[in-house]
């Protein structure tokens, strides 16, 4: 059906194979290494981005949105479960990322092997009537789990952490690094990006403007009264009644439980999350490529003390 000009369709497939595979003998039945071989001969350069827990609900739009990167060369999917069916769906996208897949405890070490970043959305999510901090038991282990593993095969891979309760499970990343020696908080980022996206999308709401012309900084942590949207902040520069000030900040705050509850024990917010996980996850490669002036908000350790301020 594709079929151009003239020649049949196995003249055709035959000249390009030779063009991108002279060594075509030593490939053959191993889609992998003919995928990658023929990357080394006139793919793009990019960077190496790991995403774990890629076949969940965050994971699969995470992965096809970051597949659309220009910035990524190479996205390895990890998961315990289903990464076979989701890296052959996203691997057909004809984007430049070469993408490979990985399935279960046993191949997480080749997941991270030469990572430049890893996205971390493993782990369960709530239900209605749950806390951040009712996943802690599960997630904590997941967590310690992966992060041992970067800290042996990828230790100087940035990490972007989306696993609830994040407030808990940055601390956690912390200090299995710092256990294993490689710890640099630099290069541990906690994901707080739904906060600044859900902010920007409300308090443009109430102005009546398009959000992408609003900024909106969020700091503090990921969980309730921790959010800290900085309405005195915005750019640009605007003002809210007191009644617009704390609606905000409680619509803000309360997101993740307004999804959770939409949803009704489907989920948590996994859409909005891609979204969010890739618009950090770009500015991490362009802070890498040496970019200027990358400014985005996370949850990082803070050397500044709220005592400094009470004096
Ligand atoms: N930081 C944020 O702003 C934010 C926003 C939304 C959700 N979250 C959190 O993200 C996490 C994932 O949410 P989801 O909706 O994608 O959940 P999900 O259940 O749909 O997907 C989780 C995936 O993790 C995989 N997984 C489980 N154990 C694993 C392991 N040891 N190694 C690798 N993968 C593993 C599962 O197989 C599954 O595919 C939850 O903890 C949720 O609370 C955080
Ligand atoms: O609220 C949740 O449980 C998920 C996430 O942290 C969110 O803010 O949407």
């Amino acid at each position: 059906m594709q079929q151009h000009g003239g020649g049949d369709a196995s003249q055709r497939i035959a000249r390009i194979s030779a063009h991108l595979n002279p060594n075509k003998s030593q490939m053959e039945g191993n889609p992998n290494l003919e995928r990658s071989n023929c990357r080394a001969k006139g793919g793009a350069p990019g960077f190496k981005v790991a995403i774990l827990g890629a076949a969940g609900g965050i994971g699969q739009p995470l992965s096809m949105l970051m597949k659309m990167n220009p910035l990524v060369s190479l996205l390895h999917l990890y998961d315990v479960a289903n990464t076979p069916g989701v890296t052959s769906d996203i691997s057909h996208m004809d984007t430049s990322a070469v993408v490979r897949g990985f399935l279960g405890q046993q191949q997480l070490e080749n997941a991270l092997t030469g990572m430049d970043l890893v996205i971390i959305p493993a782990g369960v999510p709530r239900k209605p009537g749950m806390t951040r901090d009712d996943l802690f038991n599960i997630n904590a282990g997941i967590v310690k789990t992966l992060c041992e593993g970067i800290a042996k095969c990828c230790p100087k891979a940035i990490v972007n952490l989306i696993s609830n309760p994040v407030n808990s499970t940055v601390p956690i990343a912390a200090e299995v690094f710092k256990k294993a020696g490689t710890y640099d908080p630099r290069r541990l980022l906690g994901v707080t990006m739904l906060d600044v996206v859900r902010a920007n999308t409300f308090v443009a709401e109430v102005l009546g403007r398009d959000p992408r012309d609003v900024d909106v900084p969020v700091v503090g942590g990921h969980a309730g009264v921790t959010i800290l949207p900085l309405l005195s902040q915005i750019k640009p520069p605007c003002s809210f009644t007191s009644e617009e000030t704390a609606y905000l900040t409680s619509r803000i705050q309360n997101g993740g439980t307004e999804v959770v509850e939409a949803k009704a024990g489907a989920g948590s917010a996994t859409l909005s999350m891609a979204y969010a996980a890739v618009m950090f996850a770009d500015a991490c490669l362009r802070g890498l490529r040496g970019d200027a002036d990358v400014v985005k908000c996370a949850f990082v350790p803070s050397v500044v003390r709220l005592f400094d301020y009470m004096q």
